[in-house]
């Protein structure tokens, strides 16, 4: 497979994926990844390292009520269902719902999962703010993930924090953003990861200053950082 990771050689990756992910990877995870290696934006897919240490953390939790926000075809959508109780609800949150109907839809249905998605097809703020609206549902959600538009992370941390219960967990995907973050000379960069990398880099400031939250930065994929709410 293509180097997804940040490790020092692709070597080290595939052997972390095929000693202690892929044998532990559910039928239908590798199905959905399987089916969308061929998809326009394939590359988008949440990492499937990363995507262990997000179903380790639901299930710390006991993730029930979870809201996701970059749907995609749906790799981490689908990990969210499979590890929540039968009664659980995520809130699954993209502008576009065509990768999820084209490619995660029938793999959400043969794995029995449907029934605890709600999709909602929207940019994710005005989603979330009508969440808020609704007081019943502050301090309510166990569980967060955020996989979408970086310039609006900070924003998400803000309403987030109000709809997660204190002790529970949001998860910010692609936060080294392919090392560009750590990367003094901007001609360095290459060209697609230009326009997000100052967002990556001031979320991570903000991130790391944020007394309202414990917080670690997590190189998997292609960076997690796992937040908790303290209070
Ligand atoms: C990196 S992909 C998500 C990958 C997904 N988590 C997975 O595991 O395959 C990012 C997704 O965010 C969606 N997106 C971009 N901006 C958004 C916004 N403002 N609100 C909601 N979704 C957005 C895109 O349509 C895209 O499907
Ligand atoms: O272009 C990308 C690439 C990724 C990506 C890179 C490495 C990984 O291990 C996982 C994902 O993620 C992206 C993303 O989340 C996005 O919103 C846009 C583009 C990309």
């Amino acid at each position: 497979m293509e180097n997804k990771g940040l490790l020092q050689s692709k070597e080290l990756y595939q052997y972390i994926l095929n000693t202690s992910v892929y044998p532990r990877e559910s039928e239908f995870l590798k199905e959905l990844r399987d089916a969308t290696a061929n998809y326009p934006g394939a590359l988008m897919g949440t990492a499937p390292d990363a995507g262990q240490l997000m179903t380790l953390l639901l299930g710390l939790v006991n993730a029930k009520k979870t809201v996701e926000i970059g749907v995609f075809t749906g790799y981490s959508l689908l990990l969210t269902a499979l590890a929540i109780p039968e009664d659980g609800k995520v809130t699954a949150i993209d502008v576009s719902r065509k990768a999820y109907d084209d490619i995660g839809l029938p793999i959400m249905q043969k794995a029995g999962v449907e029934h605890k998605i709600d999709f909602v097809e929207s940019p994710a703020l005005p989603v979330l703010d009508k969440l808020l609206e609704n007081t019943e549902n502050e301090g309510t959600f166990d569980f967060a993930y955020v996989d979408a538009d970086k310039v609006n992370y900070w924003n998400y941390h803000e309403k987030l924090l109000k709809l997660l219960r204190v002790g529970g967990v949001v998860v910010y995907d692609n936060t080294l953003w392919g090392g560009s973050v750590a990367m003094s000379d901007e001609s360095l960069v290459p060209e697609p990861y230009r326009a997000s990398r100052r967002h990556s880099i001031e979320f991570n400031k903000l991130i790391a200053a944020d007394s309202r939250i414990r917080m670690s930065q997590v190189p998997v994929g292609d960076g997690s950082t796992v937040c908790v709410r303290l209070h």
